[in-house]
């Protein structure tokens, strides 16, 4: 059966532009980790259920390809989609770690979205797949659309590409279980601060590259100060020239050119 590729992300800067309910606005630059990915696949089965062949921390109903199942046949109707998962499970081979701000199970999530649409010709077009992504988590949009580096905004549901060469980018990832929603209530609590209308456009217009060489790890990513304050622990990890993706736990930095 075909091997699918769901590819990491960084946040190479992430800013907050305002609020939306309980969630955040946010400005950041994504970027995908072509060399570290997660591998998908279907294989045939006998047994009954949904069945995701992995290791995985989290229960099969908890996990975001399930997640991604339930919205895509909610959106859809789709019997085809039923007796796909009847007849066949989906095996993940692991390799980005989870709780790492990469975005792994977000990336699982398009992916199985995608091998979806294509396996079973349902047609939807990339608009009408992130929409449905958009209901698994923040993050599922910006790799369903699957540009190599884009500004997303909203929540995660805005998704524009960014023409720029991705970098060739090393990450590294502490043993520190981070909680997203604790990172952002923290930061809402007591480092809440918006997006200036006058710093907007250089964040959204310069090149990747160029914001890493002008930019420190506070004032690329406005949820590392908080995280830090949540997870006293990571300042051992950090190391300057590093930058923070996401809610952590991981930093990145862009590699020197070979
Ligand atoms: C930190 C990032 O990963 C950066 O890419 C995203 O903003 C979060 O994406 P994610 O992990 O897919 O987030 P979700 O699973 O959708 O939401 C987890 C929790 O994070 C908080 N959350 C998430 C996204 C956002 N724009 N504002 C938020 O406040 C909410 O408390 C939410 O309940
Ligand atoms: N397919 C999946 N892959 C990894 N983690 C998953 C998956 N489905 C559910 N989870 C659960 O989601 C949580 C971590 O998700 P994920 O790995 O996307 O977080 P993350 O690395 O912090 O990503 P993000 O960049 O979105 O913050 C854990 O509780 C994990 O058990």
């Amino acid at each position: 059966m075909k091997h699918y590729k769901a590819p990491a992300k960084v946040n190479i800067f992430l800013k907050i532009t305002g609020r939306r309910g309980e969630y955040h606005e946010i400005l950041s630059r994504f970027m995908v980790v072509e060399q570290l990915h997660d591998l998908l696949y279907f294989f045939p089965k006998e047994e009954e259920g949904f069945v995701i062949d992995g290791d995985f921390a989290c229960t099969t109903e908890q996990n975001t390809i399930y997640k991604a199942y339930r919205a895509l046949l909610e959106a859809t109707g789709s019997t085809e989609l039923e007796r796909l998962m009847q007849t066949h499970g989906i095996a993940v081979n692991k390799h980005i770690p989870a709780f790492a701000g990469l975005g792994g199970g977000s990336s699982d999530a398009a992916t199985y979205l995608k091998m979806c649409n294509e396996v079973l010709h349902l047609g939807l077009d990339v608009g009408e797949l992130a929409a449905i992504g958009a209901k698994v988590g923040a993050d599922v949009p910006f790799f369903v659309y699957g540009y190599p580096s884009a500004n997303v905004s909203g929540i995660g549901e805005i998704v524009e590409p960014f023409d720029e060469v991705p970098l060739q980018l090393e990450t590294r990832t502490p043993p520190i279980e981070i909680s997203t929603p604790a990172v952002y209530r923290r930061f809402r609590e007591s480092f809440y601060k918006e997006l200036s209308a006058e710093a907007h456009d250089y964040y959204a217009q310069t090149d990747s590259k160029t914001l890493l060489s002008e930019l420190s790890a506070d004032d690329a990513n406005d949820l590392f100060e908080p995280a830090l304050s949540l997870y006293p622990e990571l300042k051992e990890h950090f190391r300057h020239g590093w930058f923070f993706s996401g809610s952590g736990s991981s930093f990145f930095r862009p590699l020197p050119p070979a």
